[in-house]
């Protein structure tokens, strides 16, 4: 059972849609654009089927002895205006292109920042980064210049059909062979390309996802000697890849040569029985010529039909992916900005909580706590046993089961998470710096921050001296092309920007790593200092912060076995005395 408003905050889950109708969505907006754009691609075509009449007309003023130069006026303005339709088509079309791929990939980029913790649970960040890369190219020229070759091609063929009917009936019954093969083979082609583009988007996703994987461990992978397991995998996928582009090679190919073979056989065959009819005089020479230079303009439009389907087929495929993450379900109230908290620190209440992750067993069972206002709680428990998924539910990341989440008498789930995060802040254990100067770190979340306040939390978090050794100060490149930070240094970098936001409840997962005694020192001031304007909770790793602790919370298998101070449980909790012998850290220890 989910809180009641949960889902009056999510996005809905919309149905899938036929893939066409999908990309005609895409297309939809730019229709007037793309409707120029077939005009004038039109006109091009009819300026290409116009020329064959001409020549006919010209041949017979040649051989009837009256003068060319009409006919050839009228080829030049022929030539110069299907050169000038098709280069006008092109940029029209081209420039739609680009921004129907522009459209795709910003409602792409705003979905994927915004998708649930669920789903990003679920998925592979390098499969969904080739959707915004990839995927959205090759829906753009579907949606585009795909769907206007294949308008194009099919009306392109057809006039040119009747004009070789206009032309000789019994030559065209001799063509329509042609007709016949060219249409057989790509119904049967283009089912298989479309499966092996597929196929070659999903390998490339593939690519995308193990790389991402082992960039992202890269420490683990090298210190593992794990170099070839996860070349092994990469190139893998490149090599599927690789076989998909092969096939897809194989068809196009297929119907390359097929077209052309059934082409030049009725031109054989053209010439064959024209020529008989000709020298029976049945038809003019002129006539004949005229025809077989249809024959040779049915390569365009059978072109521009196999190349449109292959774009459609390509784009359908690449659509039913983009779909997929149009279907995930994104978190629509983050983008509010809610007026900065004011007022005292609040009680942070968790009333009968449970909570399981989706298709997970209950991870939390009926989990009470409080964390009294303005104070400093700290979580301790075996690994596992439920300390970040409070943090979690506590900023909404997920919605409990049931119970309730308070901030003093206010359910979390009746606040929007925009206003939620604003209150919290979380510093993760292992924080990523961001790229940029050590200002802009610190600046990130609350850009209005006034020098005074920059001063007063770089003193709290005792990074004061570290700003003042720097040559160029605050203005420092950090991070992996500037100064690099030590692992306490970082924490404290990350809650001075926490503390910046000023919030009402700070949320600190401690890091494990070990810390020198002045490092140790320094964090357990800058939380205490913390402590006096917000509610701090903190997940904890050293002895020193449970023992300068306000309330400790015991979890242990997704409940809670006990709470109190230190001293408390050690006198009467054995798997306390247990943690506090061994994982709980003791400065210089
Ligand atoms: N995103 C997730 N999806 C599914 N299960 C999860 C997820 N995160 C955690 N779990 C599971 O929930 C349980 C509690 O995990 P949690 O991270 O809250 O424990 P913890 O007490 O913080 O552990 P540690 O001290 O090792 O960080 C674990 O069994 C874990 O496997």
């Amino acid at each position: 059972m989910k809180t009641p408003d949960s889902s009056t905050t999510q996005a809905p889950r919309p149905a899938p849609r036929p893939p066409l109708r999908a990309l005609l969505a895409h297309a939809r907006p730019h229709r007037r654009v793309l409707l120029l754009v077939l005009v004038l691609t039109l006109a091009g075509s009819a300026a290409g089927l116009a020329q064959p009449m001409v020549v006919e007309s010209a041949l017979t003023a040649l051989m009837t002895g009256t003068g060319l130069r009409d006919e050839m006026l009228l080829m030049l303005a022929l030539l110069a205006g299907s050169i000038l339709l098709t280069w006008s088509q092109a940029l029209v079309s081209e420039r739609t292109a680009e921004k129907v791929v522009l459209d795709v990939r910003r409602g792409l980029i705003h979905r994927l920042i915004r998708l649930r913790t669920g789903e990003l649970d679920k998925t592979e960040p390098g499969g969904l980064t080739t959707r915004v890369t990839s995927d959205s190219t090759l829906v753009q020229h579907a949606a585009t210049s795909g769907v206007i070759q294949l308008v194009d091609g099919a009306l392109h063929l057809l006039a040119t059909i009747v004009m070789m009917g206009i032309t000789s009936l019994p030559l065209l019954g001799i063509t329509s062979g042609v007709l016949v093969t060219v249409g057989v083979a790509m119904g049967v082609v283009m089912p298989r390309i479309r499966k092996v583009t597929t196929r070659a988007q999903t390998s490339v996703g593939e690519i995308g996802a193990a790389l991402d994987r082992s960039l992202g461990a890269a420490r683990t992978v090298k210190a593992n000697g794990g170099e070839a397991t996860e070349t092994a995998r990469a190139v893998a996928a490149a090599e599927d890849a690789y076989q998909a582009g092969l096939a897809g090679a194989r068809y196009h190919a297929t119907i390359a040569v097929l077209s052309a073979l059934v082409v030049q056989a009725s031109f054989l065959a053209v010439i064959g029985f024209g020529g008989a009819l000709v020298a029976t005089g049945t038809l003019d020479l002129a006539a004949l010529i005229a025809f077989l230079l249809y024959l040779f303009n049915l390569g365009g439009p059978v072109l521009s039909l196999v190349g449109g389907t292959t774009s459609l087929q390509q784009g359908l495929g690449a659509l039913t992916r983009i779909e997929e993450v149009e279907r995930m379900e994104i978190e629509t109230d983050v983008d509010e900005t809610p007026a900065r908290p004011v007022g005292p620190p609040p009680r942070v209440t968790l009333e009968h909580v449970t909570f399981a992750y989706p298709d997970r067993a209950t991870t939390l069972d009926d989990v009470s706590l409080t964390a009294p206002a303005g104070g400093v709680t700290a979580l301790v428990g075996p690994s596992g046993s439920g300390k970040t998924t409070v943090f979690s539910l506590l900023q909404r990341f997920y919605d409990v089961d049931s119970g309730r989440v308070l901030l003093d008498d206010t359910d979390v789930s009746t606040l929007s998470r925009a206003e939620v995060r604003r209150r919290i802040a979380y510093v993760e254990q292992d924080t990523p710096m961001l790229a940029g100067t050590l200002r802009e770190n610190l600046l990130y979340a609350a850009p209005d921050a006034t020098d005074e306040e920059v001063e007063r939390v770089l003193r709290d978090t005792l990074l004061d001296a570290l700003a003042a050794r720097l040559p160029q100060g605050l203005d420092t490149q950090v991070g992996a092309r500037g100064l690099a930070l030590s692992g306490g240094e970082r924490q404290r970098l990350a809650i001075a920007r926490a503390l910046l936001r000023r919030p009402q409840v700070l949320l600190l997962d401690e890091a494990t790593a070990h810390l020198d005694g002045l490092s140790e020192t320094a964090l357990r001031h800058t939380v205490e200092r913390a402590a006096e304007h917000c509610t701090v909770i903190l997940i904890a790793h050293r002895l020193s912060t449970v023992t300068s602790a306000d309330h400790m919370v015991l979890l242990a298998g997704g409940r809670v076995r006990d709470h109190g101070r230190h001293g408390e449980l050690l006198g009467r909790d054995e798997l306390y005395r247990d943690l506090a012998a061994t994982q709980l850290t003791a400065a210089g220890a």
